[in-house]
């Protein structure tokens, strides 16, 4: 656990930038710290591992004030990912990924051979390990930097911006890779981001700033986006907050519709629906057929793919999406196994998202 406890930061020219901070990272989870530049985000940040040094105010890492902590003890407790990775230019891979395990003396057999399962953890192999960072692409950068911040198994980790100088594509990837790796891992970990996005995506909580490093909310994506503090979080979560909010919400206990299915191999299909659903021989969806165009030569490369939506964990924004992206305007449901669930048409999503919204509001 993170524990700010009325941390302020006023810089040297009068600047308050963090003011009178209390805030908790618990132990194992995401805490992302969001908002608009300037707001004191890096500042509280830095202040973690002593970077910077608090003006007034205690953090506690586990408990134990870090004003106190050892400078070397702290780098061994606390992994550090920087925007761009901040790796050393003129080593290689392994070197930058070994840089703190060498520093606390681990013996160089052992260090490298824990790096190459590192860069294996964070989806790269080992053919990586001897080059530069300059002959990797920005996001294989970005891989190597978490690497290096995960060396000595830290049990705290400081994010600033880790993923934001990347292509959106690369950035989502590196997301859920992360999320991956933490549900392993399950580091204490404070992230900075300004991009709301990302702390949905990633948070198990958020902090937004407001301008002077005030904090405007504090609590869990979905808390956040179903009841905003106040204007300045409401505008700051934007006009697409209704939809965010979709993607905490549940399907579970939805009733899909049977709509047909052509099992690939068959002569035909049974008529009736313009789309139906095409399955393998595991009874697993693929996607969408026209029961007309559809013979014994059909096969999986002539089915409009979709990707199923899960009954057990699916979310009502993963059910609307699945919707608008199929030809017939239905998303394709699975069981937990893989197995054909059922469809369900967009009218019927709209439907039952109004409706719990309706539940929801009557409930306050
Ligand atoms: N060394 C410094 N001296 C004076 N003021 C500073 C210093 N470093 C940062 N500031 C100011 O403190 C405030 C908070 O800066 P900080 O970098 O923590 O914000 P941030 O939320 O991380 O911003 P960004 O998203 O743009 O990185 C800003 O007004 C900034 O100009």
């Amino acid at each position: 656990m993170i524990e700010f406890s009325d941390v302020t930061k006023v810089y040297d020219d009068g600047t308050t930038a963090v003011d009178d901070l209390s805030i908790t990272a618990p132990t194992g989870k995401i805490t992302v710290l969001v908002g608009p530049s300037g707001c004191g985000k890096t500042t509280t940040l830095r202040m973690v591992n002593r970077l910077i040094e608090p003006t007034r105010g205690k953090i506690l890492l586990g408990g134990e004030d870090s004003g106190e902590i050892d400078r070397i003890q702290m780098r061994r407790r606390i992994g550090y990912v920087i925007q761009n990775a901040g790796l050393f230019p003129h080593q290689t891979v392994v070197d930058n990924i070994c840089a703190v395990p060498y520093l606390n003396g681990v013996k160089r057999g052992e260090a490298r051979r824990r790096a190459q399962e590192l860069l294996t953890l964070v989806g790269l192999d080992e053919t990586y390990a001897k080059r530069y960072p300059w002959q990797l692409s920005g996001g294989q950068q970005q891989r190597v930097g978490v690497a290096r911040a995960l060396a000595a198994d830290p049990p705290y980790m400081l994010m600033d911006e880790p993923f934001s100088a990347v292509d959106p594509i690369v950035r989502k990837q590196l997301q859920q890779e992360f999320l991956r790796i933490q549900g392993d891992l399950a580091k204490t970990i404070l992230m900075v981001t300004h991009d709301i996005d990302e702390a949905l995506r990633l948070g198990d909580q958020i902090v937004v700033f407001s301008e002077g490093g005030v904090v405007a909310q504090s609590g869990s994506p979905a808390e956040i986006l179903a009841r905003p503090a106040n204007r300045f979080v409401a505008d700051f979560l934007g006009a697409s907050r209704g939809y965010h909010a979709l993607g905490f919400e549940t399907i579970r206990g939805l009733d899909p519709q049977q709509t047909p299915t052509f099992t690939l191999g068959e002569p035909s299909a049974p008529a009736g629906e313009p789309w139906i659903v095409a399955i393998d021989h595991d009874h697993r969806p693929l996607g969408w057929v026209q029961p007309g165009r559809v013979s014994d030569r059909t096969r999986a490369d002539d089915v409009q793919t979709a990707t199923a939506v899960s009954l057990d964990s699916g979310s009502r924004r993963e059910l609307l999406d699945a919707a608008l992206a199929s030809p017939g305007g239905s998303a394709i449901l699975a069981h937990d196994d893989g197995t054909y669930a059922g469809t369900v048409h967009l009218d019927e999503v709209i439907r039952s998202a109004v409706d719990a919204l309706g539940e929801e509001r009557a409930a306050r």
